[in-house]
């Protein structure tokens, strides 16, 4: 697989250490919420600035769909990470001061035990690795928090499906929330991005070297995941960046139209769209690919709890919620809903309105991995930073 997967050697177990190398830790057996058990699951992580003695400054960060454990550059990998501007000396989660944690989700393949990990026989779990929800990864990550040592979180902080799993954080385990961040992401999957997701999946396992997802051994079903990212890629990006930024201008030397490539040219957001595919066939297994995005599927706050409603009145913690005001896959509105729900939570007994703080990106959804900067004095603001 990838350079950012081979990057890092994982060190198992030990103490969590200041800018830390990808470490691994046990949380042991894992029985999934819907059934299936893994006898043991490690959890893959990166850690920034020291936990104090009482164990009280820690912040939980939580990735996207194809994000790893690397928010920020550490000493050990200098590689700028996704929300590179908010964790660091100085910055908006300041590792002087607090100690931020990024697990790599369950199911996933930036170290965290996923399809691809070797059963005890030494085998890959291909097809055989549980159906996971985003509640499962949450008691997950609640289980290598109680290994490291950490009751409470000061904040858990996440974007789209970090966001789900930050929700998720706060409703399952108030006591243990201080401060919750949702960014780009609503209570729920809407049918609208089930729909986009599903094709996705279908595009993997229709992938003639899928499989049935015991693919290990011979070739991946790149075309597959590629086809998945393509349709995924459109949905985190605008209608009006792609119109702007290629129009209908032909790939340079590819005019579909015309010499030198009389045929078989490409537009150039047909390029882009090939070179987002290929980049993530190169570093991302397809199965888990498949896990998360069912994952992400199964958000729901209210599943089980009696409704939305009556799940986020349970919510204790300070709430920030925004959205990417050109997002078409995760909608300002379902944002501005949960904003509203929040207000109507226990956060409201404490005087807390939670307003919805917007994004001004003309990109779309990955506007929360590249816009984020123009929240954070509210972030810093509302989670006491
Ligand atoms: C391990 C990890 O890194 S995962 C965590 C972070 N990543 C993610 O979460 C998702 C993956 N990344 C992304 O979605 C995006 O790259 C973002 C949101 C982070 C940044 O977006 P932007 O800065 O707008 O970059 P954009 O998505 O437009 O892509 C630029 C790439 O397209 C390429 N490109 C642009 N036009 C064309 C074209 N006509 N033909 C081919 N390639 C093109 C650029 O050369 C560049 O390539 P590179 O990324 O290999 O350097
Ligand atoms: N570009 C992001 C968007 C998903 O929210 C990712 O691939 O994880």
């Amino acid at each position: 697989m990838t350079d950012t997967l081979t990057r890092s050697t994982p060190v198992k177990d030990g103490p969590p250490v200041p800018e830390s190398a990808l470490r691994t830790h046990s949380i042991g057996p894992f029985e999934f919420e819907t059934g299936g058990r893994l006898p043991n699951v490690e959890i893959a992580y990166e850690t920034w600035g020291t936990l104090n003695a009482d164990r009280s400054n820690a912040v939980l960060i939580l990735h996207a769909l194809t994000g790893s454990t690397h928010v920020a550059a550490t000493a050990a990998d200098p590689e700028p990470g996704w929300w590179e501007g908010l964790v660091g000396p100085g910055r908006p989660l300041d590792t002087e001061k607090w100690f931020v944690l990024a697990p790599n989700m369950l199911g996933g393949c930036y170290g965290t035990t996923g399809p691809s990990s070797l059963d005890p026989d030494g085998s890959p779990w291909g097809s055989r690795f549980p159906f996971t929800t985003i509640r499962d990864s949450v008691r997950a990550e609640a289980l290598l928090a109680d290994v490291l040592g950490i009751e409470r979180f000061h904040a858990v902080v996440g974007g789209s499906m970090g966001g789900a799993r930050a929700l998720e954080w706060a409703a399952t385990f108030p006591d243990r929330v201080a401060g919750v961040a949702v960014i780009a992401c609503g209570a729920h999957s809407t049918a609208e991005q089930i729909a986009f997701a599903q094709s996705q999946t279908a595009a993997i396992r229709l992938d003639p070297h899928f499989a049935g997802g015991d693919y290990y051994g011979g070739p991946a079903p790149e075309g597959g995941l590629g086809i998945a990212r393509r349709i995924a890629h459109i949905t985190y990006r605008s209608e009006a960046e792609l119109q702007g930024r290629f129009g209908r201008s032909p790939q340079p030397g590819e005019d579909p139209f015309g010499a030198p490539v009389a045929r078989g040219g490409r537009y150039q957001v047909e390029s882009y769209l090939d070179h987002q595919a290929g980049k993530l066939a190169r570093r991302f297994d397809a199965n888990s690919y498949l896990v998360l995005t069912e994952a992400l599927m199964s958000h729901d706050v209210g599943r089980g709890r009696g409704g939305e409603g009556a799940a986020l009145a349970g919510v204790t913690a300070r709430a920030f919620v925004a959205a990417v005001d050109s997002d078409r896959l995760y909608w300002p509105e379902q944002s501005q809903e949960l904003a509203r729900q929040l207000t109507g939570s226990a956060s409201r007994a404490e005087g807390r309105d939670v307003p919805l703080h917007l994004i001004n990106s003309p990109i779309g959804h990955d506007g929360f991995l590249t816009d984020l900067e123009q929240v954070y004095p509210e972030l810093v603001q509302t989670l006491e930073l």
